[in-house]
């Protein structure tokens, strides 16, 4: 009897999991299939949004896996250690399936485990899966990378895009082997302490199933007009998908082959395009590695960021005297998701109003995220810095009262999360500032006690922007 390990990581599902599909069609009759999952201590993230919808996450799909009858043999600690660990007590292991990471942490650590596994004669086999375009796919006709979004959209649109692949389930069940004892597993007690320890539980919004109706109810009720809608916020027009792509509930395939089915609309094109901008960012960080922690620009790696705890403080708790911004960090604050457009508002806000290092408000987002994603995370937070590739040019900043007058002019999205302005006329939704002032030469009411005012000048801020980056 051979064993084939399948590597589980953040490709939490059955369906179109090419490590898993590739390992259960390579089986011989005698062979015997075992499922792993590393913890890793250096990606916790306790207490964190992003890691209590990860665990959430896993948790669901090792309660599918229970129901299917098959168990998971977790491991926790120094990774070397726990590959050791799994080859003495699995003494047949032939091969290990994965899937890969292309880029960061993740990269380097598959790497260090393919060489550790490949000087014990163990075959590796992994696998290009959580994008539609692995990041050296889509090359310019010279063969180097490309730096600007809309060639490469015009190059991945022609691209070949793989089939999704079905998991013969009664082949697995066949193979599967959990005929170790749990004990054996030092990661399991781990894992259920681990479980027992998420402070928000989003299982509800967890598993293959509910991203599949996610999808489902995308298509059905919000596809052909998202070209309109996607850049309200009050209006529930986008996909909700990406914490279930970050997390391989659903695989990129199935998302795209059922958009492709859609008959032609706009909604469509543009929707398109996002998944593009995912694969893009993953292309970039592949390519500059150092991406996480230095801008890819080099003229602005000597820009001198501001680091004022206070403004960053009121910027996290969603108190900068900015409606839309403010509502935006509570919203993140509060679910764990943030809509696209305000991302982009409330990073120009950090970094081109306030000044403030972009890293800390990407290490923000890192933990607050349920759909955080390294790759798309620091290109979204590089494109609002103006210090990536194909980035908003420094000198466009966004100004969040006329952003706020356009992507929510009734202010409804904003009277949702910032309590206090709820009675605001509308007429003063995006400056009540100016209203409080009125109150307060009219009756004497405090200022602060109601609403913060503007913690800066945003005009000024501007300028201050523009005179940084001009080095
Ligand atoms: C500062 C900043 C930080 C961001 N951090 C993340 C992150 O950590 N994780 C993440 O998944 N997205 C991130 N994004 C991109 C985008 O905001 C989210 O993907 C989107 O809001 C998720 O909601 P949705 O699934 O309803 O998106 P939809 O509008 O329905 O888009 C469909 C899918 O396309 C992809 N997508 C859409 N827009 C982008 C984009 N600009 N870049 C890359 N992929 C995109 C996502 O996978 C998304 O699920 C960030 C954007 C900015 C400006």
């Amino acid at each position: 009897m051979q064993i084939s390990i399948v590597w589980i990581r953040n490709d939490l599902r059955f369906h179109d999991n090419t490590a898993l599909v590739q390992a259960i069609n390579d089986a011989q009759e005698n062979d015997r299939l075992v499922f792993a999952f590393y913890l890793d201590p250096k990606q916790f993230k306790i207490g964190s949004n992003s890691h209590d919808y990860f665990f959430s996450s896993l948790n669901s799909f090792y309660k599918n896996c229970l129901e299917k009858g098959i168990n998971i043999y977790f491991l926790y600690g120094d990774i070397l250690n726990c590959f050791d660990e799994l080859l003495n007590n699995f003494k047949n292991i032939k091969k290990i399936y994965f899937n890969v990471d292309e880029y960061g942490y993740g990269e380097m650590r598959d790497k260090k485990v393919t060489n550790f596994l490949k000087e014990r004669d163990i075959e590796v086999l992994s696998y290009h899966d959580h994008y539609l375009h692995s990041a050296k796919d889509i090359r310019k006709n010279d063969n180097s990378h490309y730096k600007i979004f809309t060639p490469y959209y015009n190059k991945w649109r022609e691209g070949f895009k793989e089939e999704e692949l079905e998991v013969d389930y009664d082949k697995l069940m066949k193979i599967i082997f959990n005929d170790f004892k749990d004990n054996d597993a030092l990661g399991k007690d781990k894992f259920y302490e681990l479980i027992d320890n998420i402070k928000r539980d989003f299982s509800l919004f967890t598993g293959e199933e509910k991203a599949r109706k996610v999808l489902k109810d995308f298509l059905n009720l919000k596809l052909s007009k998202y070209d309109n809608n996607r850049d309200y916020p009050s209006i529930d027009g986008t996909s909700r998908l990406s914490c279930f792509l970050s997390t391989g509930q659903i695989s990129i395939r199935e998302v795209y082959n059922n958009i492709i089915k859609m008959p032609p609309s706009n909604g469509k094109e543009v929707f398109l395009k996002e998944l593009a901008w995912r694969d893009f960012y993953n292309m970039i960080y592949h390519f500059y590695p150092n991406q996480h922690n230095e801008e890819i620009i080099e003229k602005y790696r000597n820009i001198s960021w501001s680091y004022d705890e206070e403004n960053f403080k009121k910027w996290k708790e969603g108190h900068t005297g900015f409606p839309i911004v403010d509502a935006a960090m509570r919203q993140l604050k509060e679910e764990g998701w943030m809509h696209n457009r305000l991302r982009m508002i409330v990073a120009s806000f950090l970094v081109k109003d306030l000044l403030i290092d972009w890293r800390m408000g990407e290490k923000y987002f890192s933990e607050m995220l349920i759909d955080y994603d390294s790759a798309s995370n620091i290109g979204g937070w590089q494109w609002a810095s103006s210090v990536g590739l194909d980035a908003a040019p420094y000198f466009r900043v966004f100004n969040p009262t006329t952003q706020s007058q356009k992507f929510d002019p009734e202010g409804q999205f904003i009277k949702k999360y910032v309590k206090e302005l709820i009675s605001i006329p509308n007429t003063y939704i995006h400056e009540p500032y100016r209203y409080i002032k009125q109150l307060n030469n009219q009756y004497g009411i405090e200022i602060e006690r109601l609403y913060p005012k503007p913690i800066v000048d945003h005009k000024m801020q501007r300028l201050r922007a523009i005179e940084m980056f001009n080095i």
